[in-house]
């Protein structure tokens, strides 16, 4: 086990897999996406496990797969959560002992635009649902060690999430 993880969190379309992917690169430490993790345990799409078996079912994947991957890692790893990550006392606990969590902060118009583009997220429908959401996560998110406005260029939201590492 690792104590010294990077836990991306944040809202859908904040950039959680995109950047982790790089800022891992960067760092040379593992990159785990829960999302994915979870979609290969389950063998079924993240849409698939909405469906079939509803999201308090796919809340206890979530807790599943982030106690596995911080219990499984032996090497420093940068983990893109899912955006509902937060949602669980347990999680929160587990990251708050386990790494740094960095949240990328991104207005609603912006997680908009960029989502529009791949909606495709059983919990995001529209914008109004996202700020909602965003409303009622919002204090969840600012439970973290770092904030990030990532509203910014790709680039320029991994060289700031380096910098405070470093
Ligand atoms: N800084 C950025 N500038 C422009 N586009 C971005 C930026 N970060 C991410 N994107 C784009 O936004 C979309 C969503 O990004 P990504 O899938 O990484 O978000 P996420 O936080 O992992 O969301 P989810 O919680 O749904 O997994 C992608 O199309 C990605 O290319
Ligand atoms: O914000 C959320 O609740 C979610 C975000 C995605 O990363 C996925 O974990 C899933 O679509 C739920
Ligand atoms: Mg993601």
């Amino acid at each position: 086990m690792q104590s010294n993880n990077i836990f991306l969190i944040g809202m859908m379309g904040a950039g959680k897999s995109t950047v982790g992917k790089i800022v891992a690169q960067r760092l040379e430490y593992d990159f785990v996406d829960m999302d994915v993790y979870i979609e290969q345990q389950a063998n079924m799409s993240i849409p698939e496990i909405f469906e079939t078996h509803g999201e308090k079912h796919f809340r206890t994947l979530e807790e599943k797969a982030l106690a596995a991957i911080v219990r499984e890692k032996e090497k420093s790893c940068v983990i893109a959560t899912g955006g509902g990550c937060i949602l669980s006392g347990k999680n929160r606990e587990l990251m708050a002992k386990t790494g740094t969590r960095v949240f990328l902060q991104v207005d609603i118009d912006t997680l908009h635009t960029r989502l529009s583009k791949c909606y495709a997220r059983p919990l995001a429908k529209s914008k109004a649902q996202m700020q909602e959401m965003y409303n009622e996560r919002y204090k969840f998110y600012c439970d973290c060690d770092c904030i990030i406005d990532a509203d910014d260029l790709l680039q320029t939201v991994v060289d700031k999430i380096v910098e405070f590492i470093n």
